[in-house]
């Protein structure tokens, strides 16, 4: 099926089914032709009016309107925002002053993009795709596409980064919009610059410009045979630190700080880069947030307890994160699951204290408080260390994120006023290109030529040193938030478009107005048994039971659903959902019959048994009370000898299912309500998705029927 805003003449995309739109094969070219107008375009600029009175823009213009109190007792004077929030000039883009809907398509804004996100693309003009000429692609992002291009217009070299979202979908644009929107309040030589938006009135496809970064810190890190200087180090964290410090005045939390998104050009400038999944923040009126962002290895404790209220300090727990790697030489805390991660966290930073326990109410904090605390040891793990880089790190990544200061706190720290003094960017070496996408190319010929070469010789990448090992790519937050989507709708992929682009029912019903996770993506990523995403077919890492049933030529959505991890977010809601779906009561408010029940209920095949069971293997001794009375509830095996465990048999790996499950949690019935919800509104969705289906295929039909009859076949 053609895309429904243009006429297959209009432009490259439009060559592009909507599935197609979705896979990240890059477009053929990006020379436009004419385009020409749409009877659906104005029937969908009709629809779906921009709501400006949603969370999110409130609170921007709260914001812009006076000034912002931030974290550390700093104020910002926002009157500088106000005059650019009127008026946008840009380099080599047009400025014109707001305007209405009906004038940002006049001004060449595909009716799409201005009916659902008006504000991230006010006062600008799109620029148009032939005054790009597309060079190479040079990244890849579970959002996008990112190419270097040659701006015609300007005679300089950008990146390109063609965003994948719906554009039928309003709430797909309105997410995508979001990163526009944020990437425009930013301004600062330690953050990306977005330039402009390459797209036209007919267009279904949206570019980014951005200026061109030769690097990203992963990629150079990983580079084989390049080592930083301590005083490199302090130059590179110096420069996010700033970065950081902006965002964080400016009210956005990046929320997905690793290496492969600080980008670095040839001139040693860091920059911050990809706010996908950044979002506004108001430390004075605090509003619920997804805890289901930031990339696994570097996500925080709070995080990963569950924790819809939080601010600036998981940017900072994730910088301690780099901090510790440029020093390691490699990921300090490579968790494979969510339970995984936090007993990483717990066993190198500590337990939080009873004190935080108590304060923090965190949702998952019954099932993963420990009986016995775990003891800090960052200091003996990295007593190699420097002295003021080792006290960094311990504040960064304090358990307690009141403890962790913030970004400017930090750069008044002696990390940065003792000797080695951070080097002047431009002092730095310059480096050929290193992406992490770099590194993966050259992992990936390295296992081409190992699995071609002779038995028994290993890889080239497994015979590098240390450092190589950072070339891992680290799991993205959007697996791990697409796992949870994936374990409770029981389906590793989904076909369903509405399903790929809306947030998952539980974001809804939560009532997290404005911030859902980024959507979709999900079903192109091939995750592996520990939950790790696989961008590409090829990458490194055992392939996902997907792949592997579609290498042996099989639809890979016919697969077996096989339960993939452990999430802490679904354990103690699991057996809510179950109890839901049992309940009388329940069934009939969502208009489920009793013969579907069981089949919802397949979908949940003993995953919460199965993470209470990790848990335990991995430590058993320190097994909370939670889980260790769930464990004997659900009369989980296990064959540890520990005292904690005696008593619940020895048979390994023997699970009786011994009935419902009642987590002796305060929030029980808080966590039913939720999640009775959650269900009427699965419920609600998968019945408005079987409508759009039928829409969609009688219009297909509808349109190969016209054509059929046009070409007189
Ligand atoms: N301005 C730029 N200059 C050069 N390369 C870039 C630029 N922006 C992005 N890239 C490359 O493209 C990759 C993907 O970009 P980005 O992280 O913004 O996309 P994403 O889809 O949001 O990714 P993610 O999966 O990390 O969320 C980056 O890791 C980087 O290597």
């Amino acid at each position: 099926m053609g895309c429904m805003c243009c006429k297959p003449s209009a432009i490259e995309d439009s060559k592009e089914s909507p599935r197609e739109r979705l896979s990240s094969k890059p477009s053929s070219d990006l020379r436009v032709s004419r385009a020409t107008s749409s009877r659906r375009e104005e029937a969908y600029r009709a629809k779906d009016q921009y709501d400006s009175n949603d969370g999110r823009t409130m609170l921007i213009d709260k914001q812009v309107n006076g000034s912002l109190r931030v974290h550390g007792g700093e104020h910002v004077d926002r009157k500088r925002d106000k005059s650019e929030h009127a008026v946008l000039h840009h380099p080599g883009m047009g400025s014109i002053p707001r305007a209405t809907e009906g004038e940002q398509v006049a001004a060449g804004w595909p009716s799409w993009l201005a009916a659902v996100a008006g504000e991230a693309i006010k006062g600008w003009l799109p620029r148009r795709a032939d005054s790009f000429e597309k060079l190479d692609k040079i990244g890849q992002g579970t959002y996008s596409n990112v190419y270097r291009a040659r701006d015609l217009d300007q005679n300089k070299i950008v990146a390109l980064k063609k965003v994948r979202f719906d554009n039928l979908e309003p709430e797909s644009v309105r997410f995508m919009a979001r990163e526009i929107h944020i990437l425009r309040r930013l301004d600062h030589p330690n953050v990306i610059k977005l330039e402009g938006l390459v797209t036209s009135r007919m267009s279904c496809s949206l570019y980014l410009v951005f200026e061109y970064m030769e690097h990203d810190l992963a990629g150079l890190a990983s580079h084989p045979g390049l080592n930083f200087t301590e005083a490199q180090v302090k130059c590179y964290m110096q420069q996010l630190l700033r970065g950081l410090d902006h965002c964080h005045s400016r009210g956005v939390l990046h929320r997905d700080i690793k290496g492969s998104n600080l980008l670095i050009d040839n001139n040693g400038i860091l920059k911050i880069a990809d706010f996908g999944l950044a979002s506004f923040y108001d430390p004075a009126q605090v509003q619920p947030l997804t805890s289901r962002v930031v990339t696994l290895w570097y996500r925080p404790p709070e995080l990963l307890l569950g924790a819809t209220y939080y601010g600036i300090a998981v940017d900072l727990w994730s910088t301690g994160c780099i901090l510790a790697e440029l020093y390691a030489g490699k990921p300090i805390m490579p968790g494979r699951t969510e339970v995984e991660q936090l007993h990483k966290i717990f066993k190198l930073c500590g337990s939080p204290s009873e004190d935080y326990w108590r304060k923090s109410k965190l949702p998952h904090a019954t099932i993963f408080k420990p009986q016995q605390p775990y003891r800090r040891c960052v200091a003996e793990t990295f007593k190699e260390f420097p002295a003021p880089a080792l006290a960094l790190m311990e504040t960064l990544l304090a358990i307690d994120p009141a403890d962790r200061g913030s970004a400017a706190s930090a750069l008044r720290s002696e990390f940065f006023t003792t000797k080695p003094l951070p080097c002047d960017p431009s002092s730095l070496p310059d480096y050929p290109p290193s992406k992490e996408f770099d590194a993966k190319m050259r992992d990936e010929e390295a296992r081409r030529q190992g699995a071609a070469g002779s038995k028994g010789q290993k890889p080239d990448m497994e015979r590098r040193g240390q450092r190589e090992s950072r070339a891992v790519p680290a799991p993205d937050a959007n697996a791990e938030l697409v796992l949870s989507i994936q374990k409770r709708h029981g389906r590793p992929n989904s076909k369903s478009r509405s399903e790929k682009f809306n947030p998952h029912p539980e974001e809804v019903a939560s009532g997290f107005p404005i911030d859902p996770p980024r959507p979709s993506q999900a079903a192109e990523s091939n995750m592996d048994p520990q939950g790790h995403q696989h961008k590409r077919a090829s990458h490194s890492g055992p392939l996902s039971h997907r792949a592997a049933w579609a290498k042996a030529g099989r639809n890979p959505d016919d697969a077996p659903k096989i339960y993939t991890g452990a999430d802490l977010s679904t354990i103690s809601s699991l057996e809510a959902v179950r109890r839901s779906l049992l309940s009388e009561d329940h069934r009939e408010r969502s208009g489920l019959s009793q013969p579907e029940v069981p089949k919802l209920m397949a979908r949940f095949p003993g995953s919460f048994k199965e993470t209470l069971e990790s848990f335990a293997q991995q430590d058993p001794k320190h097994l909370s009370q939670g889980v260790a009375g769930s464990l004997q509830k659900e009369g989980v095996r296990n064959n540890s000898k520990d005292p904690v465990l005696l008593g619940y048999g020895s048979k390994a790996h023997k699970i009786h299912y011994s009935g419902p499950l009642i987590v002796p949690s305060g929030n029980m019935d808080q966590m039913l309500k939720d999640h009775d919800r959650q269900i009427q509104e699965a419920v609600r969705r998968a019945r408005l998705d079987k409508a759009r289906v039928r829409k969609v295929q009688a219009e297909s039909y509808q349109i190969s029927a016209n054509s059929l009859f046009v070409s007189g076949r």
